[in-house]
């Protein structure tokens, strides 16, 4: 079992504030990964290093081999990256279609394969059907869908998603599970960040609940449970973390 993410004592702040405190990880190709946390737990600062737009403040992290300060251009080519809110300014009177094939362009997708890749990952994320209408008319599930097809176009190893489902409702959250599940079952590893505790314990397969920049416990969902005999990864976080998820951190 090799790894497509390893970080060491990675860690990064913001003038005095320690955003990301001594982060060690080790993520299997394949893996459904999840950092789990609270409003301003790190996970967005980690993700941010991971994905090279970030320098740590300390330590180190190597993402599909390559290190993510001095390989951060063969980094960049292997990741899919889907921030939480990607503005869809500008993109509203294009569709679905148009968005994805000026997108494939920024993402150096050959011109004469443009076409077909957006098709392509469009279907992958259930849009085929409405990938030629307006993305203003597209419900919020399906511009995140939109956005994860995006982050599909030059085929990356590794996608790294931010809050992938925040603000839908449940059944949209489930379809993006959906899609989630499929592109891994082709082999592709997902690391997400998340402040949904169901979306940690039904579609990770292992997770990092983080706290303070801190981790604070790693493993697969029913391992977490089991540890401490929790029924829920809510109970989880509250025993090992002295506070609930929903808590602003102090
Ligand atoms: N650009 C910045 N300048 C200063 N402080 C920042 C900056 N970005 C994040 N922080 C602080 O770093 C800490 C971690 O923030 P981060 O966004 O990584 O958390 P998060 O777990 O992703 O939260 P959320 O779920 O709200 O996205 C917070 O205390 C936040 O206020």
């Amino acid at each position: 079992m090799g790894v497509i993410i390893e970080t060491e004592r990675l860690s990064r702040s913001y003038g005095d504030r320690l955003a990301v405190d001594g982060l060690t990880l080790a993520i299997a190709p394949g893996e459904i990964f999840g950092l789990l946390g609270p409003n301003g737990a790190g996970k967005t600062t980690t993700i941010r290093m991971l994905a090279t737009l970030l320098p740590p403040s300390g330590g180190a992290a190597r993402v599909c081999g390559f290190d993510v300060v001095r390989a951060a251009g063969e980094v960049r080519e292997r990741i899919g990256y889907v921030m939480q809110q990607v503005s869809p300014m500008g993109y509203y009177m294009l569709t679905g279609r148009e968005k994805t094939e000026i997108e494939a362009a920024l993402y150096h997708v050959p011109r004469r394969q443009v076409k077909a890749r957006a098709g392509e990952v469009l279907d992958l994320v259930g849009l085929s059907q409405d990938a030629d209408r307006l993305v203003q008319e597209y419900s919020g599930g399906m511009q995140k869908r939109l956005d994860l097809a995006c982050g599909l176009l030059h085929r990356p190893e590794l996608l790294i998603l931010d809050e992938p489902t925040l603000g839908l409702d449940v059944p949209s959250r489930h379809r993006m599970w959906d899609h989630i599940r499929a592109l891994c079952d082709q082999g592709m590893t997902v690391l997400l960040a998340t402040n949904y505790m169901d979306e940690a314990d039904r579609l990770c397969d292992r997770l990092t609940i983080m706290d303070h920049g801190r981790e604070v416990v790693t493993g697969t969902p029913a391992e977490l449970k089991e540890a401490i005999g929790a029924p829920s990864l809510d109970e989880v976080f509250l025993r090992r973390t002295g506070h609930t998820l929903r808590e602003e951190p102090k």
